[in-house]
This record gives structure tokens, C-alpha cells and sequence, in this order.
């Protein structure tokens, strides 16, 4: 068995919607295939993946390093033991040769969204859940009830707190018992007054995260801090610049409740530095490291054993970016819950068709590999480009 194709796509995933730092009038994901020539149930194996929202596609680097690696490695050696499957691990590497260390940058995003597609041509070979494969790798037991909360609340021309608190209130109809807005890009009296109209709406129905989406100076995170340290926020974001780990752990003097950061941190060594440095407690606060931005499961996995070195459970993650991936993650090695957006960035995010959510939680359903198949919207894009 071999991969003999690697195809990619841009596509848009723009929107009108504005956070503290980018608007995402132009934003763009990548949308891959990796092509087998193993078939099941009558139909070739193709593993898909794409990259989260917040970064852009990854065309160039994806078409012209990445893509023509996997190709070229030795078929053989890019099989697991038994050469029945596919071996993740060893099309990693095959990626990231002659890559240099350190620089994270975006090729993180490349190799992720392929890794993505690779486990999903694994799991689809094994013909079982990816969630399932995961749990019987690391010898434990899946969970397919998964907590998720719905991220929104964006600055949106024309909106005003009539239409945040509606937007939020489809969240709790729908099921959701955590709702996130974004704070941070409007002064801070307006921020308050956004907050406290969303606590108005959601009552005891719901928590509300707020969202500064790195934006903030120490003086500002400590401000917005006093200030939003008077309501019981469920957490307080990415307050300042991802790799300033010295304003994250000065905060914690200021903010006594949870706080999240991560999405913006590409590998397991930043990970790391985040624990190392960023005072970040491992009793109340979140990290949100998200594999399809960050080289993907191969390296989320080392991001998870450098967690367990800290002393930090897989329980305190939940990743941003909504996907089926991170899903997956969580069902089957113990994740803490996964970001929702339930009105953007389709057909990428979200769950199959027919998944509910039900006092926060959705219940993952039995689809072998990630379970694309199972979200009518995206299998039609997905196998527009390679079925
Ligand atoms: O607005 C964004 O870039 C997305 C984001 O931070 C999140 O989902 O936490
Ligand atoms: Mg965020």
C-alpha cells in the first residue's frame, strides 16, 4: 500500500467579523487529500484534512516542500509494523526533514493540515473511529461524550448589544452551557458594557469566556483584569502577546480565576516554555494548543507528554479552532472539551449532521476516521477535490 497523491486547495472562510487584533475579510484555509491506493467498502482511502481559522492557507508551502516529501519517501518506509496501515509518525519526519529547528512559524500550519489528512487515511484503513484508535493506542478507554462551548461574540459592523445578546441566546437554545465573546477591541467602559449585557442574557444558564486575542500590553491585561475579576467568567484568553510568558505569569497576581492561552503557540517546545515560564496554574487554567495549527497529532502528542512532565492532566486542555480533529483528540485520549463555533467558518467546523448538543455536551457518533463523512458540506467539498 502507498499514498500516491497529495492534493491542495485555498479556499475562503471570509466573514465581516472583527477581533482584538485581525479582521477576517480575506482569511483563507487550506483543504487537503492524501490519496491511497488501499480500498474499503468498495471506495479508495483518501484522508482529508484542513487548518484552522486565524491562519491563512498554506498552498506554497504545502505544493512545494511538504507534499512532494510524502511522495517521495520510501513506501515501505512510511508503514507502521504490522504494513498493513499507514505509520503517522514516520510521515512526519519524512515532512520535516531538512527543516532546521526552532522558527516555528507557519510551516507548523502546512505540516498540520496534512497530518491531519494522514490520520484520517489511517484511521479510515483501520476502519475504526480515529477517537477509538487513539484510545486503544494509549491503552485507555474512549470517551465519546465531549464538551464543547460556542465561540462568537465578535465585533461585527452595525452590531449592537441587542444582537450579541440574541447571538448568544441561539447558543443556549442550542444547547451550550459555556458562550465566548471577544473583548479588547473597543475601549474598555464599551467592553464592560458588551459583558455585562451578555451576563444579563445567559443568567445562571450559562458561562461566558471573553477573548482578548493577544491584544493587551500588561498595563491593559491588568486593567481589563481588575475589571472583569468582579464577574464569574469561566475563563480570561490569550490576555497578552502568545510568547511574552513573563506578562502571562504576571497576571496571575491580578486575575485570581481561570485564565486560557495556546492557540497561538506552534509547537511542543513552546508548550513548554508556556509551562516553564508562563505561571500558568495547573489547577484552574487552560490551554488551547490546537494540532491543526501546530504540526498536528504527531507533535500534539509530544505536547501532551510534556504536559504530563509538568504535572498538567490532557483534562485542562480544550483546543481552539472547532474541528472534528481536536474532537477526536478529546473522546480519545481525555481532552478537557473542544472549542465550538456554531455560526462560523462552515462547512470546516462543527459536528456530523445529526449531532446535538445537550447540556454542553455532544456525543461523538461511530464513523471510521474522523468522521468528515458523516458532515454532508464539507465531504462535498472534500471530494470535489480528490474523488
Ligand atoms: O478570533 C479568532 O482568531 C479565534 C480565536 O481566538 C478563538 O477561537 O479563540
Ligand atoms: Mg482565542
Amino acid at each position: 500500500m502507498r499514498i500516491v497523491d497529495v492534493c491542495e486547495v485555498t479556499k475562503p472562510i471570509s466573514s465581516p467579523i472583527r477581533n482584538a487584533y485581525i479582521d477576517f475579510s480575506k482569511m483563507t484555509a487550506s483543504l487537503v487529500a492524501v490519496v491511497t491506493d488501499v480500498e474499503r467498502d468498495g471506495r479508495r482511502v483518501v484522508g482529508y484534512g484542513f487548518n484552522s481559522n486565524g491562519r491563512y492557507g498554506q498552498g506554497g508551502l504545502i505544493r512545494e516542500r511538504f507534499r512532494d516529501r510524502i511522495l517521495q519517501a520510501d513506501p515501505q518506509g512510511v508503514l507502521d509494523e504490522t504494513g498493513d496501515n499507514l505509520c503517522p509518525h514516520k510521515l512526519w519526519a519524512a515532512m520535516m526533514a531538512n527543516e532546521k529547528p526552532g522558527g516555528h512559524g507557519e510551516r507548523s500550519v502546512a505540516v498540520g493540515t496534512l497530518d491531519m489528512a494522514i490520520w484520517d487515511a489511517t484511521a479510515k484503513i483501520a476502519g475504526k473511529p480515529l477517537f477509538r484508535l487513539l484510545a486503544e493506542r494509549k491503552g485507555r478507554t474512549a470517551d465519546p461524550r465531549v464538551f464543547v462551548y460556542a465561540a462568537g461574540g465578535y465585533y461585527y459592523p452595525g452590531k449592537d448589544d441587542g444582537a450579541l445578546r440574541a447571538e448568544m441566546r441561539g447558543y443556549l437554545d442550542r444547547g451550550y452551557t459555556v458562550v465566548k465573546m471577544k473583548i479588547g477591541g473597543a475601549p474598555i467602559d464599551e467592553d464592560r458594557r458588551r459583558i455585562e449585557a451578555v451576563l444579563e442574557e445567559i443568567g445562571s444558564q450559562a458561562q461566558l469566556a471573553v477573548d482578548a486575542n493577544g491584544r493587551f500590553d500588561l498595563e491593559t491585561g491588568i486593567a481589563y483584569a481588575r475589571m472583569l475579576r468582579q464577574y464569574p467568567l469561566f475563563w480570561y484568553e490569550e490576555v497578552g502577546d502568545p510568547l511574552d510568558y513573563a506578562l502571562q505569569a504576571a497576571l496571575s497576581e491580578f486575575y485570581p480565576g481561570p485564565m486560557a492561552t495556546g492557540e497561538n503557540l506552534f509547537s511542543h517546545q513552546d508548550a513548554r516554555n508556556l509551562l516553564r515560564y508562563g505561571g500558568m496554574r495547573p489547577d484552574r487554567d487552560w490551554l488551547q494548543f490546537d494540532c491543526a495549527l501546530s504540526y498536528g497529532l504527531v507533535e500534539y502528542l509530544r505536547t501532551l507528554d510534556v504536559l504530563q512532565q509538568f504535572g498538567w492532566s490532557p483534562s485542562r486542555c480544550i483546543p481552539h479552532g472547532g474541528h472534528q480533529m481536536s474532537l477526536n483528540i478529546a473522546a480519545g485520549l481525555g481532552l478537557g472539551g473542544n472549542e465550538s463555533y456554531p455560526d462560523l467558518f462552515q462547512p470546516y467546523g462543527g459536528f456530523p449532521d445529526g449531532v446535538r448538543v445537550e447540556g454542553g455536551y455532544i456525543t461523538m457518533p461511530e464513523l471510521p476516521g474522523i468522521g468528515f463523512e458523516g458532515k454532508s458540506d464539507l465531504i462535498k467539498v472534500m471530494r470535489d477535490l480528490a474523488e
